[in-house]
């Protein structure tokens, strides 16, 4: 049986990882230079990528963690599991709403300060500096509606608040299963004029870098609470220590530590465990061990974040999959390169995303030599990037 490596990097559900199947070694002799990574939050920027690697799947799903277009350049396919945590972020948001509107994490410290018989009685005499305010009513924000932001956008319309959303890239079928009852604005400004929580799900980019800025605080009435569980980066600390000071932001939470924002009376700060339930880290590591399977066994690609999608059944003995720089006539060579080693395709798929492209060149050939000396050729071939054997099982 073929044995494929598997290098895993952070806390990866083992129970997860058994979807991988006996042909896969973990963490073995060969993870020094292994076929797979399957990664968490480990940071792989400025780290090299050992020769082997073929794939990297995200067992989440932000991948700012990883240099997606050095991975592409080497023709290296990054995964990530769409959704499999979003369940444990949304219930994490809907929490820290109640927990700014309610205040519970200051009003236990001051309680289990007080010493003496005369507790109750304190308690009552202290009790009205907690008074809260309810989130029934109140404008709720999501910017980002996608897997994490469409659920607390549904669930926040259930708890009775009047819920804007914004997400220009919103895919249709996320669209499909967000409540007619969320109010979509074309314009980000209408969230930051408008909400009295703001809460985003969008991925770390060099466009949504710093999206909680100066021009969008300047913009907000007063008292408004931020939640911030998807990065650090997306906030811009200082111009959010202001809009603290001057009352239009009344409590920061995020997911996302740094020195600046710890230990302030407005600010409550946790260590990044928004997908971190039982349940989040089983389903991440499940898709992910399916995802590194399916991709080395057959060469399809699923939930891929630089290449296509590819899906196609193996019914030829051998299949090679090929990374090719996305240029013209690419296909039409690839295919008179077969028919002049005697082959014949029993089926050819080619998809592209930006400059590169994946093709599944399914053979009707048995002898294995003749498919080898094939691949050997592409592999020293100008626009050709990376050349897999793939042996029907
Ligand atoms: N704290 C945690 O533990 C945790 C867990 C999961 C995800 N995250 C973070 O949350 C992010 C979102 O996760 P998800 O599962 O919802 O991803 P997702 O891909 O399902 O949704 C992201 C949404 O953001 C939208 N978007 C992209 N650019 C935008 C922009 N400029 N303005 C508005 N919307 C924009 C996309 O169209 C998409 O609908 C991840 O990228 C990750 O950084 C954090
Ligand atoms: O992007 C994600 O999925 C989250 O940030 C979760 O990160 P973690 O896997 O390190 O908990």
């Amino acid at each position: 049986m073929t044995t494929f490596s598997v290098k895993t990097y952070n806390n990866i559900n083992k129970i997860g990882l058994r979807e991988l199947g006996n042909a896969f070694q973990i963490d073995g002799d060969h993870k020094d230079n292994p076929d797979a990574y399957i990664i968490r939050s480990e940071n792989l920027h400025g780290t090299d990528f050992p020769e082997n690697l073929k794939a990297i799947a995200r067992a989440g799903a932000g991948t700012n963690n990883i240099p997606i277009d050095e991975a592409t350049a080497k023709g290296i396919v990054v995964f990530n599991t769409p959704g499999a945590n979003a369940n444990a972020v949304k219930e994490a948001v809907i929490a820290s709403t109640l927990m700014s509107a309610r205040d519970y994490i200051a009003a236990n410290e001051w309680v289990n300060g007080l010493t003496g018989d005369d507790v109750p009685k304190q308690v009552e005499a202290g009790k009205k500096q907690f008074a809260g305010s309810e989130i029934t009513g109140k404008n709720f924000g999501v910017i980002g509606l996608g897997a994490i932001g469409g659920r607390i956008a549904n669930d926040a319309y259930r708890l009775g608040m009047h819920v804007y959303g914004y997400d220009p890239y919103v895919s249709i079928e996320t669209a499909w299963n967000i409540s007619s009852h969320v109010r979509r604005v074309n314009d980000i400004k209408d969230i930051f004029r408008n909400c009295d929580y703001i809460t985003i799900h969008v991925p770390l980019t060099d466009e949504t870098k710093a999206t909680f800025n100066r021009e969008a605080f300047d913009l907000m009435g007063k008292d408004v609470t931020i939640i911030n569980f998807a990065r650090g980066e997306l906030v811009d600390n200082d111009a959010l220590f202001d809009a603290i000071e001057t009352g239009v932001v009344k409590r920061y939470i995020t997911d996302f530590g740094t020195e600046d924002l710890l230990n302030q009376e407005n600010i409550t700060v946790l260590p990044h465990v928004g997908g971190s339930t039982e349940e989040a880290e089983l389903n991440c590591a499940i898709m992910a061990g399916q995802t590194i399977r399916r991709f080395m066994k057959t060469g399809e690609i699923i939930n891929s974040v630089n290449f296509p999608n590819v899906k196609q059944d193996l019914t030829s003995p051998f299949r090679i999959t090929l990374i090719n720089s996305n240029v013209p006539n690419i296909v039409a060579r690839i295919s008179t390169r077969v028919s002049e080693a005697g082959i014949n395709i029993s089926n050819i798929i080619n998809r592209s995303k930006g400059d590169h492209a994946y093709t599944l060149l399914d053979l009707d050939e048995s002898d294995e030599a003749k498919v080898k000396a094939l691949a050997a050729e592409f592999d020293s071939s100008d626009n050709i990037v990376k050349v897999r054997i793939i042996k029907k099982s």
